[in-house]
């Protein structure tokens, strides 16, 4: 398995460009199944989970043709006629679920294995089951498969979610697109991977309304038909690389960053003594004189801070000065680059899904092993101001998430390489 060795100290200079939203392109590759007409999908990341979802989509018999080295995909499910999504794809990545509502609402049948625990909590299906189920589907669960058929097709229904779950939002968004009258979600998912699928769907033909608020109405329509899209900017992979210059010094420009994508990060960074301006070009970033200070975060349905800028966000506060408390409120268990951050010298204390961070003056270069996606570069991120050499071992799962990141941070004064293994 591959290591990724950094060398910190080095301050930073440069732009760096950031690439289409990995979560926005994996519900957009799934939606293609709704239409017998292909769509084209432009800023496609180049991420081991959208090979992942190319590969699960051609199981079920989407054409998928790769242009621009995999930047521009044209998928085709005109002759889509498989309904079960294997274990053996699936278990791969938690999206591979959204291809439940699509596969439902166009053949009114699916057999889709479950997902599966994974390491940042148990994440069942629950919400999207009982939400298809409300619109006329049975489902059973038989062999770790979810058995769901809905004979006659879906029916509009008004759903309304406990926890405003993106992939639950997103997959009654995509089942509703071609269900009988009109389903009302709410409480939905606000994200901008949520608003960037209704406007892809909507350009398919979908009649839509309400996304980017909590309650989003679909009318059902007979057909869907082709579209070309441009996934929207991915804000995780934004925010992390805000966040690059703060660790190393120096100044950096994200190309293609806008500020409604990470308002609540960037107000937490603004509260740091982070310096941030927009460009017309995106957004640049630099550290002020000294340390940043320490501040408090707790992760939050959008708009408020994304989860999946907790452990980068984390990573920054060590150095920072004074103690600050950070709560995770969407995943149980999404604390475990501590341990390894801690290894590196920082000085957190976690209680269940509270960790508190007293700043300490520098961390040192230390071997570590990611665990999960968001993991493996807060400790990157960390390498970057750390004293000597650090080795992120086991970095599989950053691949799933950010592409070729040594060679973007390599471009703009980091030391970072790869090492195959
Ligand atoms: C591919 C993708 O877009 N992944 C993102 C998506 O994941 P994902 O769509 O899986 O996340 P959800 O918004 O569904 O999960 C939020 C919370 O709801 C719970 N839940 C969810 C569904 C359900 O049926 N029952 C239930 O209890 C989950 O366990 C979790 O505690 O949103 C997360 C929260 O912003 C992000 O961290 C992930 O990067
Ligand atoms: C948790 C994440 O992804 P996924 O939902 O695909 O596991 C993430 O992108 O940080």
């Amino acid at each position: 398995m591959d290591s990724i060795i950094v060398k910190g100290g080095t301050p930073l200079g440069g732009k760096i460009q950031i690439a289409g939203a990995k979560n926005a392109a994996l519900t957009l590759m799934p939606a293609t199944l709704l239409s017998e007409e292909p769509v084209t999908l432009t800023n496609v990341p180049r991420l081991s989970d959208i090979r992942t979802m190319t590969e699960l989509l051609q199981s079920l018999g989407v054409e998928v043709s790769a242009l621009k080295g995999g930047n521009v995909q044209v998928l085709s499910a005109h002759a889509a006629e498989e309904t079960t999504a294997d274990y053996e794809i699936v278990r791969k990545m938690r999206a591979s679920n959204l291809v439940l509502g699509p596969l439902l609402a166009r053949h009114h049948k699916a057999v889709v294995s479950l997902p599966g625990g994974c390491a940042i909590g148990a994440r069942p299906m629950d919400l999207h089951v009982s939400a298809l189920e409300a619109m006329g589907a049975t489902i059973e669960l038989k062999d770790g498969y979810l058995h769901a058929a809905a004979k006659g097709g879906l029916k509009g229904a008004k759903v309304h979610f406990s926890i405003a779950s993106v992939g639950a939002t997103e997959n009654v968004m995509m089942a509703a697109t071609l269900a009988k009258g009109t389903t009302v979600i709410e409480n939905a998912a606000r994200e901008p991977e949520i608003v960037d699928l209704a406007k892809c769907l909507r350009s398919m033909g979908a009649q839509i309304d309400g996304e980017g608020t909590s309650t989003i109405t679909i009318d059902g329509v007979d057909r869907l038909g082709s579209a070309s899209h441009a996934v929207v900017t991915d804000r995780i992979e934004l925010g992390t690389y805000m966040l690059a210059p703060v660790f190393a010094g120096g100044e950096v420009e994200c190309l293609g960053g806008r500020l409604d994508l990470v308002g609540a990060f960037a107000d937490k960074l603004h509260d740091a003594g982070v310096d941030l301006s927009e460009t017309p070009d995106g957004l640049k970033v630099s550290r002020r004189n000294g340390r940043a200070q320490a501040v408090d975060v707790t992760t939050e349905v959008f708009p408020g801070f994304p989860t999946d800028l907790q452990a980068q966000m984390m990573a920054m506060l060590c150095t920072a000065e004074g103690t600050s408390v950070l709560e995770e409120k969407i995943f149980e268990n999404r604390f475990m680059h501590a341990p390894e951050l801690v290894r590196m010298g920082a000085n957190i204390d976690v209680q269940g899904g509270t960790a508190t961070v007293h700043g300490v003056d520098r961390l040192k270069g230390a071997p570590v092993m990611a665990t999960d996606l968001r993991a493996s570069v807060s400790l990157i991120l960390a390498g970057l101001a750390a004293e000597g050499e650090t080795i992120v071992n086991r970095v599989y799962h950053l691949d799933r998430g950010y592409e070729h990141v040594e060679e973007k941070l390599g471009a703009v004064g980091a030391k970072i390489e790869r090492v195959s293994g």
